[in-house]
Formats: structure tokens, C-alpha cells, sequence
């Protein structure tokens, strides 16, 4: 296998990113000057905070006392830097306790819809609660003790936190990434903190940036009005009260005191600014030459899938699947379960490959989705039963059908690049999978991780291990989402169009790399597909969907040689690859009707060259002979018809 070329592109790390920004970098280093000249405001301080020096009081600044001197001749300078402890402290506590609160209920509002009918309503109720009221109230109860009243303003400034926090995350959770990680298995705690979190910072960091400008202000406040800080200990807030009373005397005062809150103020914005903005850089793509393709000849896996085609083995492997009468339904005009899918009834022996072929809207990604247990919002299952194991997966509860994805039943899909999370490297996608799937820990899951990466043939699997989304090429992408597939070592793959969105060299290889899979694992495959080719290549025995129905279903050979419903006919027909150069190949008129039209009849009897009076009056059923089946009257003798009516 030919090498991958291009070396994973390094990204500048977050300090030096936000350092390349004149304005956070400047705020940044103010910060700093204010933090450190607070913790060691004993060191630096040329005065105690509470030293008087009545022979210069309110003096302007000279070399003695660098920002003057207050009424009783204290030094400006020395209680500033005493006085912003406790206006850190206090914008620290309200800063960790709001976000605390808030970001956990607002990810959990945002992915549960369970809490959200909770916390929407009770956010909207605490943010009408007027803040000075309470403030005053906690400080009251307290004995003024300011980290309390901070603490409350954590508490009160949390609902408009949680309401940003949820906003974004329900933004980020409809990304296939997030779907993906569902369908992968990862719990909602791995999912909420590692995929949509690092994706939200940007929002949250600016609004407890406001946060702690807000803390800032309000402890100023409150100690301006001698609620906070006990006098004569120094505070911001107690210097600018003390300023505006000897401002007809001197007003130098007021400047460095009111210039310390607002620049703090100011530098905490510009500071919030500047970390969404290089936090948001860094999920970039890099602009250049970092994209590599795999070589034509990357997996050249072998030859024959494990069982020859042909008819479904009776006394062969256990059953794994076994959908019956499977229904779903979205709610139509008036709140009516209009049907998405009808009636679908297969089964999927271990280790066999099915195919589901059908026009697009025909229903097979729902099939596929109702295996998983992952149906879109408003979809239920009526009717029906899907049988893993056995056991009803329609029956079970969230966290057991949860228990099922990634360990049972794996999936890919025809956007592996969007199932991945940007912000991860590829063999950290992987040892996630490992570690949730098989609790192992970080060292041995990296191990699996590269092992897996070689099982799928990517090249040089030590290197792509470190790569991101962005740098790797479609087919390289479907090989590292087949790896996560893997790594909880599932007895079912279902493959979503897997080779639709990759060029045909690559399709092919894909193909045969499942195959090949397929013999090492002896996992199941059902491929959803709407490609002739690819089910022809890969399945022993096929479906073919139409508008919500299995139309025909039996071994993939017999199907193609000899198809006994007109729209596996038709569609047969249609299809390039196995038509004869030179001659036309057969358009199907019409199109597939939409769920909510399907005529009480047979679905495809519009669009059908043989259609008879019998087939728009009833339902059809499927008629079945030697593994065969058809939901065509066709085959079905004439005066069977006619009975069947009466
Ligand atoms: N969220 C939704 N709300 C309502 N109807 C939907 C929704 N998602 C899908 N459908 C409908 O369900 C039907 C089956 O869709 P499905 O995606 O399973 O088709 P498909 O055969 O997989 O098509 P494709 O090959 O385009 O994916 C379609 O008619 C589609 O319009």
C-alpha cells in the first residue's frame, strides 16, 4: 500500500493564538498585572493599606505615594492593590458558581428533552427575579459577608448562562457527529462533555466573560455602598465611595479608582472576545496541502465474500435480526400517524449480508434507523417488532436499546467525514469507541486503536492515528468510520449508502474491504443502497423498497436474473451497469409517491406497465415461493385474485 503524503498539520496552541490578537493580548497582560499585584500586593505595595500619613492627605501624585493620597493620607496605589483581592475573589466565586450551574443544565436541557420541559420554564422564573433584592437579602442573613452575596449573584446570573449554553449545544447537537456518536454507543455524559462542549466554549467564555465584568461592577456597587468589605480593609468600591466624597475638595481621586474598575471591566470583555475568537481559529481547516489521498491500490483485501449467493440458509447460522411487520409513522395533518415505512418484515442471519435497494424516499435509511433504535424526533414505531437476539428492541428502555449501538449493532454512514468530530484526531475517535465499548483503559484503547486502523488497511496506521477530519480523504474517512464501527467488535454492521459520496476506485475498494471484514469478524452486514453494483457485489440476499414497502425480496442473483415485481423490473432496467451497450436503457415514468399519498392499493400501481383493476382495490400481500418473495398480484393466480376480493 502506497504511503500516505503530508504530514498532519501541527495548530498553534490557544495561548499563542490569542496572543497574535493585539487587544486580548493587551487585556490578557493587564489582567495578569492585576492578578499578580493583588496576590502580592504585601511585596509590592509601598504602604500598608490602612497607613495614614496626615501631613499628606489628599495629596496628587508624586514619587512618595505614585497615585496620591486619599482624606486620611492613605496611598492610593497601595490600597488599590490590596482592594482588587477581594473584587477578584468576589468575581471568581460568582464566575465558578454560574458557570457550574449553568453549564451542565444547559447541555443536559439541550440534549434531554425530559429536562428541558423543566429547566426552560423555571430559567425563565429565576431570571425575573430582581438581583439587588436577593443580594441584599444574603448579605443581610450573612453578616454581609461578600463571598455569599457573590455566590448568590453565581446563582442569579446562571439562568441567562444556561439559556446561551443551551442555545448553542442545541445548535451542535443536530450535527451528524453528535448523531454518529449516539449511534457509536457513547453515553450522554461522554457526549454532552467531549463533542459539544469543546464546540460551545466560544459562547460560554463570552458570556462569563460579561459575567465577570457583571461581578465586578456589583461588588463594586455593594462595597461603594458599604455593604461589602468591612471598613477600613480596602476595596474598590469603598475608594471610589471615598473619592466621591471629596470631590469638591480634589477630584484626582475618582481617576485612578474609576479608571481600576472600568479598565478591569474593560479588559474582562476584550479578554472574552478574544478567547472565542482563537478558540473559534482553532477549529479551522488549515488553508494548504494537508489533505492526502490513500493509493488506488490501498486495500487489496482479498477475493470472495465467506458464503456464496444464493437462497437464505435454513438450518444455517442463528438468526440476529428479525423484523416483522415493522411500522413507522410521523405524525400528519391533524396529529394523524401518517406511515413512513409499512409492514417491512426480514430477517438477518449472523454473518449473512442483506441488501435494501430502493429510489430515493422509498424508506430504507428509516428501516435502518428503526433497527437502531435511532429514529428522527416525531417518529414512533406502530406497529410491528424488530427482534435483536431474540429480545424486542421495540420493548426495551433507552439506556438497554442505548446498550445495543456500537456493542450489537454498529453503522456508517455516506458522510463519514461529518460523523466525525472535528476537533478530535482520528485514533482518538477510535480509542473512545474502544474505552466505552470495552472499558479498557487509555493506553490499551490507543493500542486497539492503531490495530484497528490497520485491520481497515489505512496506511501507516501509527500516523493517521494523529490526523484530524479534515485532513484525511473520503475513502479514508469511510475506513476510520468503519474502525469505530468495529471497536466495540459488533455482530451487525448496517451500512448506509457507504460508497455514495467516494469516486469509483475507492467505492470498489470500500466494497471489497467490507467483504473482507465481514469474513474476519463474521459480523452481519445489511447495506441500505441504492446501487445494483455495490448490493450485487456484496449481498447474498436483497429487498428492494418501495414508497415504505418491501416490494421483493430474496437472493440477490435470483433477483437481478429474474425480478417478479414490475419495480424491481423497472429498476433493474434502468440501471447503467448492467445495461447492453448500445441500447436505451428503460425510464420509469412518475415518481414515488409521498408518505400520506400511497393508494389503498398496490403502491406502485401507477407507475406499473401491468397494472389490473385487482391492484388499486386492495392492499397486496407479499406472495412468497422458494425464498422468493413479491407483493404482486402478477404471480398470483387469477381466480386467487378474485376470491381474496369476494
Ligand atoms: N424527519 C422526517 N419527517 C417527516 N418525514 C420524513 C422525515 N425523514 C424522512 N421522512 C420521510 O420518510 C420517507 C422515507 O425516508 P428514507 O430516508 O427512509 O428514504 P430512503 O429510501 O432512505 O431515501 P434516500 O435514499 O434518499 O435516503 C420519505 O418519504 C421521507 O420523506
Amino acid at each position: 500500500m502506497e504511503p500516505a503524503a503530508g504530514a498532519p498539520a501541527r495548530r498553534p496552541g490557544l495561548a499563542r493564538r490569542l496572543l497574535r490578537r493585539p487587544a486580548a493580548a493587551a487585556a490578557l497582560l493587564y489582567l495578569a498585572a492585576v492578578v499578580l499585584l493583588a496576590a502580592l500586593a504585601p511585596v509590592f505595595a509601598p504602604y500598608g493599606p490602612q497607613a495614614a500619613d496626615f501631613a499628606h492627605v489628599l495629596a496628587t501624585p508624586s514619587a512618595d505615594h505614585w497615585l496620591g493620597t486619599d482624606a486620611l493620607g492613605r496611598d492610593i496605589a497601595s490600597r488599590l492593590m490590596f482592594g482588587a483581592r477581594p473584587a477578584l475573589l468576589g468575581v471568581l466565586v460568582t464566575v465558578l458558581v454560574s458557570a457550574v450551574i449553568a453549564i451542565p443544565v444547559g447541555l443536559s436541557a439541550a440534549l434531554a428533552g425530559g429536562v428541558d420541559r423543566v429547566v426552560s420554564p423555571l430559567v425563565d422564573l429565576l431570571m425575573s427575579i430582581p438581583a439587588i433584592v436577593v443580594l441584599l437579602m444574603v448579605l443581610a442573613t450573612f453578616d454581609q459577608e461578600l463571598a455569599a452575596a457573590m455566590a448568590a449573584l453565581g446563582v442569579l446570573t446562571a439562568p441567562g448562562l444556561v439559556r446561551v449554553v443551551r442555545a448553542a449545544a442545541l445548535t451542535v447537537a443536530g450535527e451528524p457527529y453528535v448523531a454518529a456518536a449516539r449511534v457509536y454507543g457513547f453515553g450522554g455524559v461522554t457526549i454532552a462533555f467531549r463533542h459539544v462542549l469543546p464546540r460551545i466554549v466560544g459562547p460560554i467564555l463570552v458570556n462569563l466573560s460579561l459575567v465577570a465584568a457583571t461581578a465586578l461592577l456589583t461588588e463594586t456597587g455593594l462595597n461603594f455602598l458599604g455593604l461589602g468589605v468591612h471598613l477600613p480593609e480596602a476595596s474598590w468600591g469603598g475608594m471610589v465611595a471615598d473619592a466621591s466624597t471629596v470631590m469638591n475638595q480634589q477630584n484626582w481621586m475618582l481617576v485612578p479608582t474609576g479608571a481600576a474598575v472600568a479598565c478591569t471591566v474593560i479588559a474582562l470583555v476584550l479578554l472574552g472576545d478574544g478567547v472565542r475568537d482563537a478558540t473559534a481559529e482553532g477549529w479551522a481547516r488549515p488553508s494548504s496541502g494537508t489533505r492526502i489521498r490513500p493509493s488506488r491500490d490501498a486495500a487489496k483485501e482479498g477475493a470472495r465474500g465467506p458464503r456464496a449467493k444464493g437462497a437464505p440458509p435454513v438450518d444455517g447460522p442463528p438468526v440476529l435480526l428479525r423484523v416483522d411487520g415493522l411500522t413507522v409513522a410521523f405524525p400528519g395533518p391533524g396529529g394523524r400517524p401518517t406511515p413512513v415505512i409499512d409492514d417491512v418484515s426480514f430477517e438477518l442471519r449472523a454473518g449473512e449480508t442483506l441488501g435494501i435497494v430502493g429510489e430515493s424516499g422509498c424508506g430504507k435509511t428509516m428501516t435502518g434507523r428503526a433497527v437502531l433504535g435511532l429514529l428522527p424526533d416525531g417518529a414512533h414505531v406502530v406497529g410491528g417488532s424488530i427482534l435483536v437476539d431474540g429480545a424486542d428492541a421495540t420493548a426495551m428502555g433507552r439506556r438497554e436499546r442505548a446498550g445495543l449501538r456500537g456493542s450489537t449493532i454498529a453503522f456508517i454512514s455516506q458522510e463519514p467525514m461529518a460523523a466525525l468530530d472535528p476537533l478530535f484526531t482520528v485514533g482518538s475517535h477510535i480509542a473512545e469507541a474502544v474505552r466505552t465499548h470495552t472499558g479498557a483503559g487509555r493506553a490499551q484503547a490507543r493500542r486497539r486503536a492503531i490495530e484497528l486502523l490497520g485491520q481497515v488497511r489505512l496506511p501507516d496506521p501509527d500516523r493517521v492515528a494523529k490526523m484530524y477530519p479534515h485532513q484525511l480523504s473520503g475513502g479514508m474517512a469511510q475506513r476510520a468510520a468503519l474502525a469505530i464501527a468495529l471497536a466495540g467488535s459488533p455482530r451487525l454492521l448496517i451500512a448506509d449508502e457507504p460508497t455514495t459520496a467516494l469516486d469509483v476506485t475507492v467505492q470498489a475498494e470500500i466494497l471489497r474491504l467490507l467483504r473482507t471484514l465481514q469474513r474476519e469478524t463474521g459480523m452481519a452486514i445489511l447495506l441500505i443502497s441504492h446501487d445494483w453494483g455495490a448490493v450485487g457485489e456484496l449481498c447474498e440476499r436483497t429487498l428492494v423498497m418501495y414508497a415504505g414497502q418491501v416490494v421483493e425480496s430474496g437472493p440477490t442473483p435470483t433477483i437481478i436474473a429474474a425480478p417478479r415485481h414490475p419495480y424491481s423490473e423497472g429498476l433493474l432496467a434502468a440501471n447503467p451497469q448492467l445495461g447492453t451497450p448500445g441500447v436505451t436503457l428503460r425510464v420509469m415514468p412518475g415518481g414515488v409517491p409521498a408518505p400520506g399519498e400511497w393508494p389503498p392499493g398496490c403502491h406502485f400501481a401507477a407507475r406499473c406497465p401491468y397494472v389490473m383493476d385487482a391492484c388499486t382495490a386492495h392492499p397486496v400481500a407479499v406472495a412468497e415461493t422458494a425464498g422468493h418473495g413479491s407483493r404482486c398480484l402478477r404471480q398470483v393466480p387469477a381466480r386467487m385474485i378474485e376470491a381474496d376480493h369476494d
